[in-house]
C-alpha cells in the first residue's frame, strides 16, 4: 500500500524542488555539458533489438513521438536494408519533423548512393577498424578505410547533406590508426566524427581519455554510442561529454542489439542532474513516459521496475526513516523532483519497515484526526500484521 504525495503536499513547508542539483557543475565543465545534442536511434539501433519489426505506421508513430519530445536528429535504419527501409525512410523525411533525419550507411559508395536519394538531412557512415571487425566483418585494411572514407565523404557532402563518419569497435582499435583516420576525415570537412562502443567493453574512465584525446585531434563535433553490455552506458555517456563530446546516441528504453545503447530516459535523468534549466526547457520530459510506453508496446516488453524516471518504483519510498525525511523534505532522498517527468512520489506505509511518521501522513490525507499516540500504536499494529 502506497501514501501518495503530490508535490503540493509533499513540499509543503519545505524547500522548494528547484532549489535542487547540489551536483550542478561549474565553468567549461558546464557549459560543454549543456551542449549536448541526441542523436535518437530507436529507429535504427533499436530496429536491431531482437524484438523489433516495425511497421511504417509504427516508426511514424514513434519518429512524431520523439520529435515531441525534441530529440535533435532522428536516425533510421539503413535504405540499402531492403526496400521497405527505404520507403519507410522517404516517408518519414516528407513528415516535415523539427528533428533532422539522418540514415546510417556502411562505408561504401552503393549505399551512399541509395540514401542521398531519399530526403534525409544527414548519412552516419560507419566502418569497422578493431582487427576483429578488418578480419572477420569487412576485410579491409587501414589504407583502403581511409580511401573508401574520402570518397563516401566527398561525395555525400557533394550532396550538400550532413556527414558523419565513425569508426565501428572503436575502442579495440588501434589508437594511433584511429587518430590518423579521423584527422584525415576532419580534414576533408566532415560535420562530426563517432565513437563507437560497439561490444560495451569501454569503461567510465576508457571513454573519457579516448573522447580527450580526439577532442585535441580533430575540430568538428564528437559523436558517442555506447552499448550496454556491462552496464556502463549512461556513466558512459556522461564521461563523453565531460570530455569534449558534442552528440550522445540513445534509443528509447535503450533497445538495440543484444541488451541495447544508452537510454534516453537514462540519459535525460542523468543529465538533468547536470543542468536542470537546459533538460527542462530544452526536452518536453512530461512526455517520456508515453513515449516509452509507446515504444515498449512496439517490442512488446515492459519497462524494466528499475528503469530510470519510469520504473515503477523510481519514485517511491519505502523504509520509515526514508518516508520520514522524504516527507519532510523530497530533496532527503531524491535527486530528481518527479514532477519535472509528470511523475508523482508514492511513499508506501503498510509494511513491517514503516514508521509512525509515514502512517500520520497516511491518517492526515484520509482527513482522520488521530493523536501521535495512537498513530503509534496502529504503526505498531501494521507491524505486527506484516509480521504474521
Ligand atoms: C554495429 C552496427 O550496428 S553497424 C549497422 C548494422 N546495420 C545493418 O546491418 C543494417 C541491416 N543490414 C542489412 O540489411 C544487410 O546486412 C546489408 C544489406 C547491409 C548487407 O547485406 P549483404 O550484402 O547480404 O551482406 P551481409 O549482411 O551478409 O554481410 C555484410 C556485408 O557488408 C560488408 N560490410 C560490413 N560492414 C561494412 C562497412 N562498415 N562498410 C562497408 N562494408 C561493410 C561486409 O564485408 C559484407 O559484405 P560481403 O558479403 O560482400 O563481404
Ligand atoms: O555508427 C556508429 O557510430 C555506431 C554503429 C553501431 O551501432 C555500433 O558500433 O554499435
Ligand atoms: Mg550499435
Amino acid at each position: 500500500m502506497t501514501i501518495s504525495t503530490d508535490s503540493k503536499g509533499a513540499e509543503r513547508g519545505h524547500l522548494p524542488v528547484n532549489t535542487r542539483n547540489p551536483y550542478q557543475p561549474v565553468g567549461d565543465y558546464i557549459s560543454n555539458i549543456s551542449r549536448f545534442k541526441i542523436i535518437e536511434s530507436t529507429l535504427r539501433e533499436g530496429e536491431q533489438f531482437a524484438n523489433a519489426f516495425f511497421d511504417t505506421e509504427t516508426k511514424i508513430r514513434i519518429a512524431k513521438a520523439l520529435d515531441d519530445f525534441g530529440v535533435d536528429y532522428i536516425e533510421l535504419t539503413s535504405p540499402a536494408a531492403s526496400e521497405q527501409s527505404r520507403k519507410d525512410c522517404e516517408a518519414i523525411c516528407k513528415l516535415g519533423l523539427k528533428a533532422k533525419i539522418l540514415t546510417h550507411i556502411r562505408c561504401i559508395m552503393e549505399d551512399a548512393r541509395i540514401a542521398v536519394e531519399t530526403g534525409v538531412d544527414g548519412l552516419d557512415v560507419v566502418i569497422g577498424t578493431s582487427h576483429f571487425l578488418r578480419e572477420f566483418s569487412h576485410g579491409k585494411d587501414m589504407e583502403y578505410i581511409t580511401k573508401s572514407a574520402i570518397e563516401v565523404i566527398n561525395f555525400i557532402k557533394s550532396k550538400g547533406l550532413e556527414v558523419r563518419f565513425s569508426s565501428e569497435d572503436s575502442f579495440r582499435s588501434d589508437l594511433v590508426d584511429l587518430l590518423s583516420l579521423y584527422r584525415t576525415v576532419d580534414k576533408i570537412g566532415v560535420n562530426r566524427v563517432g565513437i563507437a562502443d560497439t561490444v560495451g567493453c569501454a569503461s567510465p574512465r576508457q571513454v573519457y581519455d579516448l573522447v580527450r584525446t580526439l577532442r585535441g585531434v580533430v575540430s568538428c563535433d564528437i559523436e558517442i554510442h555506447l552499448h550496454d553490455d556491462t552496464g556502463c552506458a549512461i556513466a558512459n555517456a556522461y564521461c563523453a561529454l565531460e570530455a569534449g563530446a558534442t552528440h550522445i546516441d540513445t534509443s528509447v528504453l535503450g533497445i538495440g542489439e543484444r541488451n541495447g545503447i544508452t537510454s534516453l530516459g537514462g540519459l535525460m535523468a542523468r543529465m538533468i542532474v547536470a543542468d536542470r534549466e537546459h533538460v527542462t526547457k530544452k526536452y518536453n520530459l512530461h512526455k517520456l513516459k508515453d513515449l516509452e510506453d509507446l515504444v515498449a508496446g512496439a517490442v512488446q516488453v515492459n519497462t524494466p521496475f528499475n528503469n530510470p524516471i519510469t520504473g515503477f518504483c523510481a519514485f517511491t519510498h519505502k523504509a520509515g526513516i526514508h518516508a520520514k525525511a522524504i516527507l519532510n523534505n523530497p530533496s532527503t532522498y531524491e535527486i530528481i523532483d518527479p514532477a519535472d517527468f509528470g511523475m508523482t512520489r508514492y511513499v508506501h506505509f503498510a509494511s513491517r519497515l514503516t514508521g509512525w511518521n509515514a502512517v500520520k501522513t497516511r491518517v492526515g490525507q484520509l482527513g482522520l484526526f488521530m493523536t501521535d499516540d495512537q498513530v503509534k500504536i496502529v504503526t505498531q499494529k501494521i507491524k505486527a500484521l506484516a509480521d504474521v
